[in-house]
């Protein structure tokens, strides 16, 4: 029976279609569901037609109304047929024409390029190449070796006419989207086995078969990654009504062999620079795990704050349906879980968690009762790096206790002083019916490695600032077997305080770690610019802390402008100045739910809430538009660069970014103190820049008041 598949280059233009245009669509699709193939070709309204002087005979054009036509292949065998584009007539008529589809001989998927515009053009860029002193963009990668990663002759002879990134950049949208991916890594800096394991090696279809070049039905049925095929006429409805969520159907070959790999010998981990899919990756692999689950057995994903929650949440209901099996995953910060576990336990008190700033006056009143003559940063943090992070209950063990990571010095005669305050520390927070955060998760960690693991599965996102008592919590959680860790996240976008390695931890992920590397969220101009802030800079992976992560060939496909910068002499010109930024996305028709304004600071934040609302611009914090419900698709988003992270707006103004709030002082331990603390707190504080400016889709917009931060200066701004 013939079908109507569909190309992701039709989603991708599907919300600039009119309702009775989609309607056309859904008729199309039924007729190829009801019809032979016969009756398809002679159908008057359909008028499934081929073109003349067209590049492809396959490629043909069907009516969708009076005036919008869809452009079609229409493969010599088999009797699925691929959507490719649904345009006004003329336009239709042209594209057509200069398609061409093929299948690729290595990794069995259909093709499609704009053949006639790159024939033109070949010749072109051949002549200029020769006359050009430059060497070859590809100089150095062998035939053997292109051909190896799916190059075929065609784009071989493209590819050696170029001479530099921009004229990749020139032939990449006409090129068939895996070649078109592999020329680009390979420009970008990365070897032909990095690109064959991240790009070409998930993509391929396990086959002894030599690759038939004329079976378009078996290499539709490869082309997951770009062809969706939809079974019933509720699903497409669906997806013709919605706002179409691409990331729901059409995931990246390397995300979907992360995704739904059957199954995990261990713990696994994906990572990637910001935008790759990470959350995106997560989600489908609860879903698979989803499919795999025993009677009783539930899943735990958890990430870092409420407001991400609240985006898994509704990740998860669009891509789960079945409201029972989405009820057997709990979905909740790890925090949040602890005092879960906390609570639940027999005669469990939940007690009062301490806020930030409360911590270090306690160390300071517990230092003064004791006689403890050093700092209250340094106690919290020896309590935190030291004693919690390696589960320290006796002074004994304190005193045998490794601190290598630390880089303050502590003589082997101090630490039953420091021992005394820390008791003093938490005999006091317990007197008063209080508890850190990181005492509920080690007490919740406790009562599970008592009672044992609560979930089959756990996944966790944004797992690059988990502190080591966070992962006992987890690890306490899940039973060790397969599959019992799913662990996304990245280094480059650790804002908090918790080095640490997985393989310190004795999470052992080698082997089963993926990285990704295609940015689906912002433009390739904001994400050059964003990459800046932390090139020369070492970032420790996140499963060896004696490896550095790289964000080599780390690169997005869209593009748009570039971020814009302004210094404002004042605060108060500075805060205009964003009132007139925001009003310009405003008047370009982008809606104020779709613009997010961060700064390092609550009261930055303040302001510029005060100073959007007097101009009449709804403005609010993340979580009072969040949680006020119609609040989020109507009003500008204010927040800190913290509780920006993982989150993802249209436009994005970061404010503030001046010499005195980044690096904030406060938050970075002096050297003197403490000099690998030191290094790591300017990390995080350049690392938190980044996260705020990778928050923008389309239009990044980073202003200070007086001097600038150092980071923009070192940055080249
Ligand atoms: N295969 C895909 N097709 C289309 N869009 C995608 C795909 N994968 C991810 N996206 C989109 O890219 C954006 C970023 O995805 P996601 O939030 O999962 O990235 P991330 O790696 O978790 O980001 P970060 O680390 O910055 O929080 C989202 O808008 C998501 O819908």
């Amino acid at each position: 029976m013939p079908q109507l598949a569909f190309d992701i280059g039709f989603f991708a233009e599907l919300p600039k279609l009119q309702p009775p245009v989609r309607k056309g669509v859904l008729d199309a699709w039924e007729k190829f569901e009801r019809l032979t193939l016969d009756q398809l070709f002679k159908d008057p309204g359909l008028k499934l037609e081929s073109l003349t002087n067209a590049k492809d005979k396959q490629i043909r054009t069907i009516r969708i109304d009076q005036f919008w036509r869809g452009v079609v292949l229409a493969p010599p065998s088999g009797d699925t047929f691929v959507l490719l584009r649904v345009l006004p007539h003329d336009k239709a008529i042209a594209w057509a024409k200069k398609q061409k589809s093929s299948i690729n001989e290595v990794t069995r998927t259909v093709e499609i390029r704009d053949a006639a515009t790159l024939e033109e053009l070949t010749p072109a860029y051949e002549r200029v190449a020769e006359a050009s002193p430059k060497q070859r963009l590809f100089e150095k990668f062998s035939d053997g070796d292109l051909k190896a990663l799916g190059i075929d002759d065609e784009t071989l002879r493209q590819a050696r006419s170029l001479v530099d990134q921009e004229q990749l950049e020139v032939f990449a949208p006409l090129l068939p989207q895996d070649q078109r991916e592999v020329l680009q890594y390979l420009a970008a800096g990365c070897t032909v086995e990095e690109v064959w394991q991240d790009v070409v090696a998930p993509a391929l279809q396990a086959s002894s078969q030599p690759v038939d070049t004329q079976d378009y039905e078996t290499a539709i049925r490869h082309s997951q990654a770009r062809i969706a095929l939809v079974t019933a006429s509720e699903e497409l409805r669906d997806i013709l009504e919605k706002p179409f969520a691409a990331w729901r159907v059409f995931l990246h070959p390397s995300q979907r062999k992360v995704a739904y790999r059957a199954s995990y010998s261990g713990p696994a981990q994906v990572t990637g620079g910001p935008g790759t899919g990470k959350t995106v990756v997560a989600l489908h692999r609860v879903k698979h795990l989803l499919g795999h689950l025993r009677d009783g057995d539930r899943i735990l994903l958890t990430t870092y704050t409420n407001a991400l929650v609240n985006a898994l949440r509704a990740g998860l209901e669009s891509l789960v349906e079945d409201p029972e099996l989405r009820d057997r995953v709990d979905i909740s910060t790890v925090d949040g879980f602890a005092s879960r576990i906390v609570a639940e336990a027999p005669g469990g008190v939940a007690l009062r968690p301490l806020v930030y700033n409360e911590e270090e006056s306690r160390w300071g009143k517990a230092a003064k009762a004791t006689g403890f003559s050093g700092s209250a940063q340094f106690l919290a943090q020896e309590y935190r790096h030291v004693i919690l992070a390696q589960n320290i209950q006796t002074l004994a063990e304190y005193e045998a206790a490794d601190r290598r990571g630390r880089g303050s010095r502590l003589a082997a005669g101090e630490r039953p002083l420091v021992w005394e305050t820390v008791q003093r520390f938490t005999a006091d927070l317990s007197a008063d019916g209080r508890r850190t955060w990181l005492q509920t998760c080690a007490e919740a960690a406790r009562l599970l490695e008592e009672k044992g693991p609560r979930y089959r599965h756990v996944v966790v996102d944004e797992a690059q600032d988990l502190h080591p008592v966070q992962w006992r919590l987890l690890r306490a959680a899940v039973p060790e077997r397969p599959d019992d860790l799913f662990i996304a996240g990245d280094p480059h976008q650790r804002i908090y305080d918790s080095k640490v390695s997985l393989k310190s931890l004795g999470i052992k992920v080698a082997g089963r770690s993926v990285k990704l590397r295609k940015n689906y969220r912002s433009t390739q101009e904001i994400l050059r610019w964003s990459t800046a802030l932390l090139v020369g800079r070492p970032i420790a992976e996140l499963e060896d802390e004696n490896r550095n992560d790289t964000l080599l060939g780390y690169r997005s496909a869209l593009h748009g402008d570039g971020p814009v910068v302004h210094a404002a002499a004042t605060e108060e010109a500075e805060l205009d100045a964003l009132v007139g930024q925001v009003r310009a996305w405003l008047d370009t028709g982008v809606g104020a739910g779709e613009i997010g304004v961060s700064a390092r600071f609550n009261k930055m934040c303040a302001k510029a809430i005060g100073r959007l609302r007097d101009a009449g611009i709804p403005a609010a914090t993340l979580r009072a538009a969040d949680t006020g419900g119609a609040g989020e698709a109507t009003t500008v988003r204010v927040g800190t660069m913290h509780s920006f992270k993982g989150l993802e707006f249209r436009c994005v103004a970061v404010i503030g970014v001046s010499d005195d709030a980044l690096p904030f002082r406060k938050a970075v331990t002096p050297p003197e103190v403490d000099a690998k603390q030191h290094e790591t707190d300017m990390t995080s504080e350049r690392c938190l820049l980044f996260v705020a400016c990778t928050r923008a889709r389309d239009s990044l917009y980073v202003s200070w008041s007086g001097a600038p931060s150092t980071f923009l200066v070192e940055a080249g701004v």
